[in-house]
């Protein structure tokens, strides 16, 4: 392998060093090309081990993505992932392989596919279940324009359990003719894939026809791709199952089935996609993958890795930190809440590990719920719940939430059902970009009547809102908390009661009013210090409610300043800061209020502080805004 000269170039193969764009991907031999799927393990795994990501899907997806590439030709052709996650081959076989190196740092490669960043990358994501509907558009616009491209979809197992593709698979057949979805089934959503959709695939690769149509999948093999093909009859029975197994759920919504294939056997999937790509049918080839493919941590542990931080290579081992994590403590607190009343139950949608209500599901499995990537379902099924006087925690990151929206509004607060919303990655999430930054929830929640909704500021108020949470059964409740540590300020002695839509009154001033919210109460914390080093008096309020507002409170503190500051980690485009805004001029206090949070723009991907640093969201930027005012 081709190590870099200097250590800021990326570790790449010869063959893959060679790759500028897919046609180079064309012009190699089979023999190059399994060379070629080396390497880009080789390079994955090198790489990722320094920036962190996604490693487990792409090593999934070497072979598949090398096929298609050999076969189709993108930009003319297009290719949808579902996710996107798994789209580091498609990016290094597109003349991005010399900057996998900086995939998910600031102003790298964006951890999904973005139109943006290259003309190959025909549709973007980050949340699943987009793939297939995005695709039968493009493919209803080919026939609109008559042009003759290949549009191919690409999902894996768990997106099949999202609506937006069900209804997309309800489309296709009345919709277009020539368009090809492939299945990447490695039976793993981020965690093993749950639900009935998974044990229908399952069962497609373990059916016991199996073994009597070996001899036909030869002969499809032959039909596919000629005499020649024959001779790998040993690799089809090792590799091609069922190729021909008649498959209901797929035919009944008009779509020819294919499959299920060895999903890492190349010279099959090329002779196949040369096949599919003739027909004018659509069609879905159900392949067979492992997630983690080539790497053994991975394979031992495929939920860690479909998507970590910075690893050793040699055992595939993380830093691992003292300090627990917001979703740890949210886990281990509403468990323990759990062991104290039988009402409660647990709901996620395909995250039991990153929310950690993993630690729920060990200890308490019947009243532990994956719904799998349903996040609409998950909200409606928690609502029925609730109807019957059980206490739901609903765990949703804040940008899946967005999902659940209808849900919220329809459902949940119409019907005021009290079930708890616990939307983690409240805030800047960093890496993943902005499909993953929750920094909408108090724009979307806020006009909600009737909706609850809290941030707390530092790990024991968080715990005292959960069990706050836990006994108030009038309506729906939120409660928005970080990616990562929530360990804001200590508390100084027991944290003091929750009260409905009451804050916390820190200081009182005459001269400035800070109103941090949640995690961002830090910045208001040291806001004040730098304030009064300049001789001002600092009022510091930590409002712990966004809805209801304190509204009490927030007068006192705006009738004696000059100036009032909030501070939240949202943007400030119908953000908590509005509320602020808004109430004080409902009440007639004509006083300035500056506000510090994200600006009205997508937030690219990056680490948080640098992020927070470029678009001024600092101590030292309040300050400045502040000191206009005197
Ligand atoms: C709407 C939405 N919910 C949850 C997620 C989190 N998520 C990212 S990838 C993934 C699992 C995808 O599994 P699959 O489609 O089988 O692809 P694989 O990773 O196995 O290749 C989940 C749940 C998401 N991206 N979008
Ligand atoms: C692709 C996807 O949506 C998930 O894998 C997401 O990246 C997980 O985010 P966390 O790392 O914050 O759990
Ligand atoms: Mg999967």
């Amino acid at each position: 392998m081709t190590t870099s000269a200097s250590s800021d170039l990326p570790a790449l193969g010869p063959i893959l060093a060679g790759i500028r764009s897919p046609d180079d991907v064309k012009s190699l031999s089979e023999f190059d090309l399994l060379k070629l799927a080396e390497e880009i393990r080789e390079a994955l795994i090198t790489n990722l081990s320094r920036t962190g990501g996604h490693l487990g899907p792409n090593l999934g997806v070497v072979e598949l993505t090398i096929a298609l590439h050999k076969i189709f030709s993108t930009p003319k052709d297009h290719f949808v992932m579902d996710v996107a996650h798994q789209g580091y081959v498609h990016k290094m076989l597109t003349g991005r392989a010399d900057r996998i190196d900086t995939i998910r740092t600031f102003k790298g490669l964006n951890g999904f596919l973005l139109r943006s960043e290259s003309e190959h990358d025909c549709y973007g994501a980050g949340h699943a279940g987009t793939a297939l509907s995005a695709a039968l558009g493009m493919a209803a616009a080919r026939d609109l324009l008559k042009d003759d491209s290949h549009v191919v979809a690409v999902a894996g197992d768990a997106a099949f359990t999202c609506g937006p593709t069900l209804e997309a698979l309800n489309n296709i057949a009345e919709t277009t003719k020539k368009f090809i979805v492939v299945l990447n089934d490695n039976e793993w959503s981020i965690d093993k894939n749950v639900g009935a959709i998974a044990r229908y695939f399952n069962a497609l690769q373990t059916h016991s026809t199996y073994a009597s149509v070996r001899n036909t999948a030869a002969e499809f093999v032959e039909k596919i791709a000629g005499k020649a093909a024959r001779n790998l009859a040993h690799k089809v029975e090792e590799g091609a199952k069922n190729l021909l197994f008649p498959n209901v759920l797929f035919e009944k919504f008009g779509i020819r089935y294919f499959g299920p294939i060895d999903g890492h056997d190349l010279p099959l999937l090329i002779k196949t996609f040369e096949y599919l790509k003739t027909l004018n049918e659509p069609v879905v080839l159900h392949i067979i993958t492992e997630k983690g493919r080539g790497y053994q941590p991975a394979l031992d542990n495929p939920g860690k890795f479909h998507g970590l931080g910075t690893y050793k290579i040699e055992d595939g081992s993380t830093d691992t930190s003292d300090t627990p994590t917001a979703s740890e403590i949210f886990g281990r607190t509403v468990t323990d809440l759990a062991k104290e009343d039988e009402k409660i139950v647990a709901i996620t949608p395909a995250m039991p590990g990153g929310s950690k209500l993993d630690i729920f599901k060990k200890e308490i499995p019947e009243r532990y719920f994956d719904v799998g990537i349903a996040e609409e379902h998950a909200a409606l099924f928690a609502c029925g719940l609730a109807t019957k006087g059980i206490r739901p925690f609903l765990s949703i990151y804040s940008t899946f939430m967005q999902r659940a929206y209808d849900m919220i509004v329809h459902d949940m607060a119409l019907q005021n059902l009290p079930v708890r919303l616990c939307m983690d990655r409240g805030g800047l999430s960093g890496d993943d970009g902005p499909t993953h930054h929750g920094l909408f929830d108090i724009g979307y929640l806020r006009p909600v009547p009737g909706i609850i909704h809290m941030a707390p500021k530092n790990e024991a108020e968080f715990v005292a809102m959960l069990k706050w949470m836990a006994k108030y059964d009038d309506g729906p409740t939120a409660i928005r908390y970080p990616r990562g540590p929530i360990d804001g300020s200590p508390v100084d002695g027991p944290c003091a009661p929750i009260v409905l839509g009451k804050g916390e009154l820190i200081s009182e001033g005459t001269d400035v009013a800070l109103i941090g919210l949640g995690t961002m109460f830090e910045m208001a914390v040291e806001t004040k210090k730098r304030l009064e080093e300049k001789g001002l008096s600092v009022s510091l309020v930590n409002p712990r409610f966004i809805k209801p507002l304190d509204n009490e409170l927030l007068e006192k503190v705006a009738r004696n300043a000059k100036v009032v500051c909030t501070f939240e980690d949202h943007v400030l485009m119908n953000g908590f800061g509005c509320g602020v805004i808004e109430h004080l001029n409902d009440v007639s206090i004509d006083v300035p209020v500056e506000r510090i949070g994200w600006p009205d723009e997508f937030i690219e991907h990056g680490k948080i502080d640098g992020l927070r640093e470029l678009h001024g969201l600092t101590a030292e930027n309040a300050v400045e805004k502040i000191s206009k005012h005197f």
